[in-house]
């Protein structure tokens, strides 16, 4: 059976979104997506390529954004895919700016920012100190969460952690559900660069929850006014963070669509 899909990107972290409105099309008989069709589709070699899915359904009188990692798991957020359906479902629904999507942490509120778009990701909760490893070299980290799980680890250096093939080691009693992981370092004032190694995707080009983790993080080491804008630079590109007065986190960047066609991977 063919269905349709579309390509997008978020400063690079690249996602299949899957218009699915009432949930018959990837819905088995509990509703869910098969984990075995999410990895074929994320196949770079022999599927369309992507970091995770995002499929679009309709919940109510809005629309629901079933997360997946290009492993088939699911993420509770994702920052750049919530970005990325925003603009799917303005551009290919009709669905006006402000805009409500409902996800597995909740309902987030998308709006435009000039040609980028702005994602109010909630309240950070910072849990505490952690620590995780590369090949036998440790790191301090801070837990923090923004609906999924993060450990950042400040580095003097990007390289440090090595190429990231194997998702760093962590504790497991701290995350028994697996962590997404970011390397940071500073760049200037209220301006720093990550890598980050994505639970259920490997090493990607950006994330955006974890961008905001690292901001929150940041943040607290430099004893910023909340209010602060963080300049996040990743490999694919920036994204902006602002810690609110009032404890949400708000992130902006770029949300592309590349590309829309048929499949029946
Ligand atoms: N790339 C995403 C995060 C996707 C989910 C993550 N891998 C997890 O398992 O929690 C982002 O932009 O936030």
């Amino acid at each position: 059976m063919s269905y349709r899909f579309l390509k997008g990107h978020g400063t690079e972290n690249d996602f299949v979104v899957l218009p699915d409105p009432d949930g018959t099309v990837h819905g088995g008989a509990d509703g869910e997506m098969s984990a075995e069709r999410v990895r074929a589709l994320c196949d770079r070699r022999a599927g369309i390529g992507g970091d995770g899915v995002l499929r679009a359904v309709r919940r109510g009188d809005g629309w629901f954004m079933d997360y997946r990692n290009a492993d088939g798991s699911v993420s509770e957020m994702c920052g750049n895919g919530i970005r990325v359906f925003a603009r799917y479902l303005h551009e290919h629904e009709g669905e006006p700016f402000p805009m409500r999507i409902q996800t597995r942490d909740g309902v987030k509120v998308l709006d435009r920012a000039g040609d980028e778009l702005t994602a109010d990701m909630g309240r950070p909760q910072v849990l505490g100190e952690t620590s995780v490893s590369v090949m036998g070299r440790s790191w301090p980290a801070v837990h923090v969460s923004m609906g999924n799980p993060h450990a950042v680890a400040f580095v003097d250096n990007l390289a440090e952690a090595g190429p990231l093939l194997e998702p760093p080691e962590h504790d497991d009693a701290v995350y028994p559900e697996g962590v997404n992981v970011e390397f940071v370092v500073r760049r200037g004032e209220h301006h720093v660069a990550m890598r980050v190694h994505e639970r259920g995707s490997g090493e990607t080009r950006s994330c955006g929850t974890g961008a905001c983790a690292v901001a929150v993080a940041t943040a607290l080491a430099d004893g910023a006014p909340r209010g602060t804008v963080y300049r996040v630079d990743l490999p694919g590109g920036t994204l902006r963070v602002e810690w609110t007065e009032d404890d949400r986190v708000l992130m902006t960047g770029p949300a592309v669509l590349v590309a829309e066609g048929t499949t029946d991977l």
